[in-house]
């Protein structure tokens, strides 16, 4: 089943050059997301893959991560956080600033997001550079969490993310 989600994920994510700039091949969910069946097996294979292990909090990055990472929360009965690009989040936070693909960019999680000790999963579509991904584990850990996974629909794994997210165990549905 893992290698039939695999190839359904590789026949529903649309590759489109030079987005945002050149030299960039942008992975565009969106065909993904219009079809119902793919959409639901990836947050229940996300889900699964967690199911054993006691998940408190679901972090999702803004944008394309909070769309898989919402209903994965619910799934797992855990609680969804957003962790937001600088200046949405309206309460106390903490930020980190990285580089990602195309440009650098800040990212901010409210201080009280996490309870003491709380285990979570951390939910992203793409993993490219590793640098949105090392924020948020980061982040996660500075605000007192223990970062129990990190899941992502697709790894690019050309640009060698994986390597800046060596300490955190990285589940990816498809690697291309
Ligand atoms: O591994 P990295 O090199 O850090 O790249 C991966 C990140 O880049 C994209 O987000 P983007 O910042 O483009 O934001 P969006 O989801 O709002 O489109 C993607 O959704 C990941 O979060
Ligand atoms: N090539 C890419 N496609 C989609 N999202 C990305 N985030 C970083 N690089 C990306």
């Amino acid at each position: 089943m893992p290698q039939d989600l695999d190839r359904l994920i590789a026949k529903s994510v649309r590759d489109v050059p030079d987005f945002p700039e050149p030299g960039v091949v942008f992975k565009d969910i969106t065909p993904l997301l219009a079809d119902s069946e793919v959409f639901g097996a990836v947050v229940a294979a996300v889900a699964d893959h967690h199911r054993g292990a006691t998940v408190d909090h679901v972090v999702g990055l803004e944008a394309r991560g909070f769309i898989f990472a919402a209903p994965i929360a619910l799934a797992l009965g855990a609680a969804f956080v957003p962790v937001r690009k600088s200046g949405k989040l309206p309460s106390d936070t903490l930020s980190a600033t990285y580089d990602l693909e195309y440009g650098t960019a800040t990212v901010e999680m409210h201080t009280d997001a996490i309870a003491p000790g709380g285990r979570v999963l951390i939910v992203d579509d793409v993993l490219a550079t590793g640098g949105t991904g090392r924020a948020a584990v980061d982040l996660v850990r500075r605000a007192g969490g223990t970062v129990v996974g990190f899941s992502v629909l697709m790894e690019l794994a050309f640009l060698q993310g994986r390597e800046k997210l060596a300490d955190v165990e990285l589940h990816a549905l498809s690697v291309v």
